[in-house]
């Protein structure tokens, strides 16, 4: 039995189609991150799971148990910590008081062990916190019972790098111990260093789950090259060839005796070669280029082996870039800005159900 498994999940808002017929199970003890951009309806699946709101078609069922059974869930919920995105405690106590609250409802196995880790102030009211300090009480609170299954809403918004990576080792840690961690993000570093596989969404309907290293292999490389001799730009006529830049240099002058510039630069695709000419030859040509490629690298060896190079780099691409070629055209949502690893992002899009989930409400 999967840890989570949905089955023709639908969330109609009215206006909104939040989650459309979203099917997709997560395995126990796995590291399953939910990515989409903002508005794409990743929290509307989060809310269901927990049953704060009542899916319009399909089912949901975490540990095995039905989320629209009241009894049901309630029991599974004691075996999950949830971390909402915004974690809203009441802000009039201390954190100490807020962990003695949750040791009281839940159970306290860990939170000396956490509070090493994440080290909340809990003798501040929580009023007095940072949004930080706020994500680091949640954390404790998230998986101070133990749980079997975490469900983390954007978990690492705010927290900074030390703390990032502290999280991350920890997940790693869990994950060997058999715990199941359902997360959803739009940091697309994170999901690489953290997940095992993802489920991409996209305006409410999933359009991809797979594997962490299948998004990573899709990504395709970033190739950067220098060549000693111009390259037709025709060899790069390739499948799989995706942002061409190329440049043509040779700080020479031109055939007619006139000054030629040492540098012309020009951002273009593979189909749209018409630029940088080469003047002695007359084809198009660059002697310095980058671009992504997703196609056979030994093709494209091949096609470069007769050009002597200076300098060849492949590398594995930013995952911003394939997430934004699953999102980069107009949905419709409202998430026009673009995914960045620190996170960087516009309020738009969001809606205020996801607002009032109170902290460890599991
Ligand atoms: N209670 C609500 N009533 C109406 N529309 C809603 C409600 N809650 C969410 N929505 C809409 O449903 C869509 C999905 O929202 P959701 O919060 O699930 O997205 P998300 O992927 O979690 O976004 P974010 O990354 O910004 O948190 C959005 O268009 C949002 O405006």
């Amino acid at each position: 039995m999967a840890a989570i498994e949905l089955e023709g999940l639908t969330k109609d808002y009215g206006e909104v189609l939040a989650n459309d017929d979203v099917t997709f199970d997560v395995e126990r003890g796995e590291i399953f991150g939910y990515l989409g951009p903002n508005g794409a309806g990743k929290t509307t699946t989060i809310r269901t799971l927990l049953g704060f709101i009542s899916p319009t078609d399909g089912t949901a069922r975490v540990l095995g148990r039905e989320v629209t059974d009241e009894a049901e869930l309630l029991e599974a919920k004691r075996r999950i910590g949830y971390l909402p995105d915004d974690p809203a405690f009441d802000e009039s106590v201390t954190g100490r008081e807020i962990l003695e609250l949750h040791a009281s409802i839940k159970g306290d196995e860990r939170s000396e062990e956490l509070l090493e880790l994440f080290d909340p102030p809990l003798d501040r009211t929580v009023r007095h916190y940072s949004h930080g300090n706020v994500k680091k009480l949640g954390l404790v609170t998230t998986f101070m019972h133990d749980p079997e299954l975490a469900i983390l809403d954007e978990p690492t918004g705010g927290l900074d790098p030390l703390m990032k990576q502290r999280f991350a080792e920890f997940l790693r840690e869990e994950r060997s111990r058999g715990m199941t961690v359902f997360l959803s993000s739009h940091i697309l570093g994170e999901v690489r260093r953290l997940c095992d596989r993802v489920g991409i969404i996209r305006n409410g309907r999933l359009v991809a789950v797979e594997p962490v290293e299948a998004l990573l292999n899709r990504s395709g490389k970033v190739v950067r090259l220098r060549a000693e001799e111009p390259i037709p730009r025709s060899k790069l006529d390739l499948e799989g060839v995706y942002d061409l830049e190329t440049t043509l240099s040779d700080g020479g002058d031109g055939p007619d005796g006139t000054e030629r510039p040492a540098e012309s630069s020009v951002e273009t695709t593979a189909t749209n070669v018409d630029v940088d000419r080469d003047e002695v030859t007359g084809e198009t040509a660059f002697t310095e280029c980058t671009f992504t490629f997703t196609g056979d690298v030994n093709v494209l060896l091949e096609r470069l082996g007769e050009y002597r190079l200076i300098d060849l780099s492949l590398e594995e691409a930013p995952l911003e870039a394939v997430f934004l070629r699953f999102y980069g055209e107009h949905d419709g949502t409202d998430d026009g800005e673009p995914v960045t690893e620190d996170g960087s992002r516009t309020e738009s899009g969001r809606g205020t159900a996801n607002r009032t989930g109170g902290a460890g409400d599991a």
